[in-house]
């Protein structure tokens, strides 16, 4: 209990961040310092406070009526306003939080280091707590990066960057969207393929929100143990097909934290508005099951009802806790549930697979930019893909349904461009019988042929993917096949982390003698070949999931719409300069990525109203400035 101008905050004990301020009837001013400032609004006591709140982007303070809910804690506290244009303006798009003094700076949401001022160190009580020196934003990302640079291990740069999010939140997001190309393969794939798999062993503060076998019937209340109340998107994991790196169990978490670390670096969701979910109903790993670091339930993975059960839980439990308009990313899940989960939900939810519908996009967009370097239209080439999961009849799926579009041919007829080869060879009809459903529309006429090789002799793709998660399967021969009848081979190795790769950049390039047009999932540096230099694309989602969320959030989308997909390749394929093509890219590059993901997010929003499916009204005129405008910027605000 304190006071302050004579107004008596209570005690409430409340262990998160995020707080409102309790009652006060009277006039408070300093030290309320930084973005609020409270102000009488009627009768003592009568529940409800005027509070002063400073926009993020504008600048500009708005009185805001609040109802007294809780309280803040200990000592005189100063109380932040949370930056959050990309908010649901129809509830109060602030969130108060309140801390001052050391807690300040143990707060990841508001710590600054040593960018606090002289000024602020006075009036949030840290003088003493930080060496004299006040350093900028600017320097200190300078400092960050030579620091990082000084380790060679990639996995220890991953965890410097860690240790950086859980303390200064704004100088990793400054960090990762100025060093972005550099700094994208420390957070995400490659490094985070390995991070997770040594999850149990490098673990040291948790991330995420884990949802355990042992949660099941009070998920709901684990939800509330968040410390954020207005989640905008979840990322969430089982951990069963983490990459192309199989079972990791409960350490999956690292794709869901890296995959919102990029929601918000590219695509500007606010950091607090991001919820990483890993359910853990156990994993079939053995070696994790006999690691003593393993952080997992330690038993076999659940299936069927028990599964079902807990998931069916988990997003009522979203929707109750959220809303209907939290956007719930499926990662990483095994084929047999990915496709069920999102058969099962996309009716009630909004729900998105990114490695079914991400990849999807991104391939689509990649190969609508190589068309401009191989001519033709897309129902003009013929398609082979190594990998029938997720990925892999996504991308088909979509490609297809874009053919059809562009050229008024049944879907089943468009279909038929488009082979695919699995673990037993080419899916064919006589195979039909005994395929998993997601793979029998790609079933063809054509004798059965078990080589990819040989697929590839027999059917002559002008476009070869690889989707199936396993390494080193374009080889020398399947590349120089592809190279005997296309003068331009258009190459995909999309396969994570870089080990899993189908080829390498250089080995697409030597064996095609430097005529593949060639994009990988994980990336390549530059290669040279006979004199000349060959950067090559990432067609990673990456490129797509960050713009699409930011674009169904800014609509107020309630359902995803495969035409949404389709646009968003659009939107990306569009960036793509005469520059980048003159270097043989089929991609833009990562550098320019908030800018490609307010075209993205525009376009998908503009989807979202013609199809009916956008709830925030009146449709902004112009959805690429407003895009813009609603996106997080790490810059510091000022606590005066
Ligand atoms: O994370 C990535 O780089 C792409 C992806 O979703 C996957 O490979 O599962
Ligand atoms: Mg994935």
């Amino acid at each position: 209990m304190f006071s302050l101008n004579g107004t008596s905050f209570t005690n409430n004990s409340l262990s998160g961040v995020s707080r409102c301020l309790t009652q006060s009837s009277r006039r408070v001013s300093a030290p309320m310092v930084v973005v609020a400032a409270v102000s009488s609004n009627g009768k003592p006591g009568d529940g409800s406070v005027s509070v002063l709140v400073e926009n993020a982007l504008t600048e500009s303070a708005t009185p805001v009526e609040m109802e007294v809910k809780s309280t803040v804690t200990g000592g005189v506290q100063d109380v932040y306003g949370e930056d959050s244009a990309t908010e649901d303006q129809s509830i109060t798009p602030w969130t108060l939080s309140v801390a001052s003094g050391f807690s300040l700076l143990r707060n990841p949401h508001y710590n600054k280091g040593l960018a606090f001022s002289e000024r602020e160190r006075d009036t949030h009580y840290l003088c003493g707590l930080l060496p004299p020196v006040v350093i900028s934003h600017d320097l200190q990302v300078k400092k960050m990066m030579n620091s990082i640079r000084k380790y060679d291990v990639p996995l220890q740069r991953y965890m410097a960057m860690m240790d950086l999010q859980e303390m200064n939140e704004r100088l990793f997001y400054k960090l990762l969207i100025d060093n972005v190309e550099e700094l994208l393969p420390i957070v995400y794939t490659p490094t985070v393929g390995e991070a997770c798999q040594k999850y149990g062993s490098i673990f040291r503060r948790p991330q995420g929100l884990f949802i355990s076998l042992k949660e099941k019937g009070k998920i709901h209340e684990v939800l509330k143990n968040w410390p954020e109340k207005k989640i905008q998107v979840i990322v969430v994991t089982d951990g069963e097909r983490i990459l192309g790196l199989g079972d990791l169990g409960c350490q999956g978490m690292g794709i869901p934290v890296g995959k919102l670390s990029l929601y918000t670096a590219l695509g500007g969701i606010r950091p607090s508005a991001c919820l990483p979910v890993t359910i853990d109903v156990g994993t079939n790993n053995e070696n994790l099951l006999n690691d003593e670091f393993y952080i997992g339930l330690r038993q076999r993975r659940a299936t069927g009802q028990e599964y079902a059960e807990l998931l069916d839980e988990f997003m009522y439990a979203v929707k109750q806790n959220y809303g209907e308009k939290v956007l719930i990313q499926f990662e990483d899940f095994a084929n047999h549930n990915a496709f069920d989960l999102l058969a099962k939900y996309g009716t009630s939810h909004l729900v998105f697979n990114d490695d079914i519908q991400g990849t999807a996009s991104v391939v689509l967009a990649g190969l609508m930019a190589a068309l401009n370097l191989v001519g033709g239209s897309l129902s003009e080439h013929t398609f082979l893909f190594l990998g029938a999961g997720e990925a892999g009849t996504g991308i088909a799926e979509l490609i297809a349904l874009e053919m059809s579009k562009q050229t008024g041919i049944p879907l089943e007829e468009t279909r038929k461009k488009i082979w695919m080869v699995d673990s037993k060879g080419l899916i064919v009809k006589s195979r039909m019988e005994m395929l998993q459903h997601f793979k029998r529309p790609w079933a063809h006429d054509h004798e059965p042929v078990q080589e990819l090789v040989n697929a590839v002799k027999s059917i002559k793709p002008t476009v070869l993917i690889g989707s199936s998660g396993a390494g080193r399967t374009f080889t020398k021969e399947v590349v120089q096949a592809m190279a005997t009848f296309n003068e331009k081979p258009i190459i995909f190795a999309l396969s994570n982390p870089t080990s899993q790769s189908e080829c390498t950049a250089e080995e697409a390039y030597s064996w095609s003698e430097g005529r593949a047009i060639f994009a990988s999932g994980s990336p390549f540096a530059p290669v040279e070949y006979n004199g000349k230099v060959y950067a090559s694309g990432q067609a990673n989602n990456a490129y797509i999931f960050p713009g699409f969320g930011l674009g169904l959030i800014i609509s107020g989308a309630i359902r995803v719409h495969d035409d949404m997909l389709l646009v968003a390749s659009e939107a990306l394929a569009e960036q793509v300069s005469q520059e980048n093509f003159e270097k043989g890219l089929i991609y833009p590059p990562f550098s320019n990525i908030r800018k490609i993901s307010a075209h993205i997010a525009a376009k998908v929003a503009a989807k979202a109203y013609e199809l009916g499916l956008a709830t925030r009204l009146p449709q902004p005129k112009d959805l690429v400035a407003y895009a813009e405008s609603c996106m997080y910027s790490p810059a510091y605000r000022s606590y005066r």
